[in-house]
């Protein structure tokens, strides 16, 4: 299974540009995190993934096919995100049932061993479950679902500390038994971050990057100490982040920061660390002055 985007453009209309030359290449059974500020364009990207929406140019392929309006590939990704059950008067166990019917991998069985572990009512009609138990039901057709490609956008929205900590076990738990690409978009990255495999930022409609997350953490290096060690250790490169606290300075590195130089830095008194990909997040999507 692989999911590749070339020259992707894709626009709402004649004049909302969203997705802007996206490239990249998805050929394994991971877990890739996909972030991106409001309005990034996650959503829409995941949307063409999921074959809600065609590209305007360039193209999606997923093993070598458009996923628009092609029922075979269409059976092979879920698109799971915030449903809207307002008026959905079946309750859960009855979808789960059609799921079962029309979701070729669907295991029905897993499902019910879900709904009994995340405490969900199987008998009241979804509309009437409150938001998080809504978002759980969601969770758990995504997860039995199966598909080699399941996608979560933002599926967590009111689910409790606990429930999400479930989810992430269960999700961790269903990617050892049965691996498969499986694509997270969220805002809760220091909450999720130790799930991914991979990172894909988008910013302003374009990929910003498409890392390892242990490659990408390997490049965000923080130095603190004084003005002068920390300049001289900087000089020349990319500083993404700088804050002066008295006559302490500290900045966020971002490139390769060898361990040669990170030892000479210590041996000038500079406390070396590493930037998290929530910090790295916030830097790297930050909007120009
Ligand atoms: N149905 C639509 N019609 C017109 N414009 C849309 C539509 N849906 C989204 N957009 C616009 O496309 C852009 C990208 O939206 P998208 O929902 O893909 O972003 P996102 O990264 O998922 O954002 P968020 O994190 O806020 O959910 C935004 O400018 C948004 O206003």
């Amino acid at each position: 299974m692989n999911i590749v985007a070339r020259n992707l453009n894709f626009a709402y209309g004649r004049h909302e540009h969203v997705l802007k030359d996206i490239n990249f290449e998805i050929n394994e059974p991971k877990i890739y995190g996909l972030l991106g500020r409001n309005g990034a364009g996650k959503t829409s990207l995941l949307s063409i993934i999921g074959s809600f929406r065609e590209p305007t140019s360039g193209e999606l392929l997923i093993k070598g096919e458009a996923p628009f309006e092609n029922a075979e590939v269409m059976q092979q990704v879920t698109f799971m995100y915030s449903k809207d059950f307002s008026s959905e008067t079946e309750n859960a166990k009855s979808l789960l049932k059609d799921s079962n019917r029309y979701r070729p991998n669907f295991d029905y069985d897993y499902a019910l061993q879900l709904a009994e572990k995340f405490k969900l009512d199987l008998k009241k009609p979804l509309s009437k479950l409150s938001k998080g138990k809504q978002s759980i039901f969601n969770v758990i057709v995504a997860l039995a679902s199966r598909t080699p490609i399941t996608i979560f956008d933002e599926v967590y929205l009111g689910m409790d500390a606990p429930a999400r900590d479930l989810f992430y076990k269960e999700l961790l738990k269903e990617q050892e038994l049965h691996p498969r690409i499986m694509i997270l978009s969220t805002h809760l990255v220091s909450e999720m971050d130790y799930l991914f495999d991979d990172v894909l930022i988008i910013k302003d409609g374009k990929l910003l990057l498409h890392e390892s997350y242990e490659e990408l953490l390997s490049r965000g290096v923080t130095l603190i100490g004084s003005k002068q060690a920390v300049d001289t250790f900087s000089n020349g490169k990319d500083i993404i982040h700088h804050e002066q606290l008295g006559d302490t300075h500290s900045v966020t590195l971002y490139g390769a920061f060898g361990e040669d130089e990170k030892q000479r830095a210590k041996q000038q008194g500079l406390q070396v660390g590493h930037s998290s990909l929530h910090d790295l997040f916030i830097q790297l999507t930050k909007e120009e002055d």
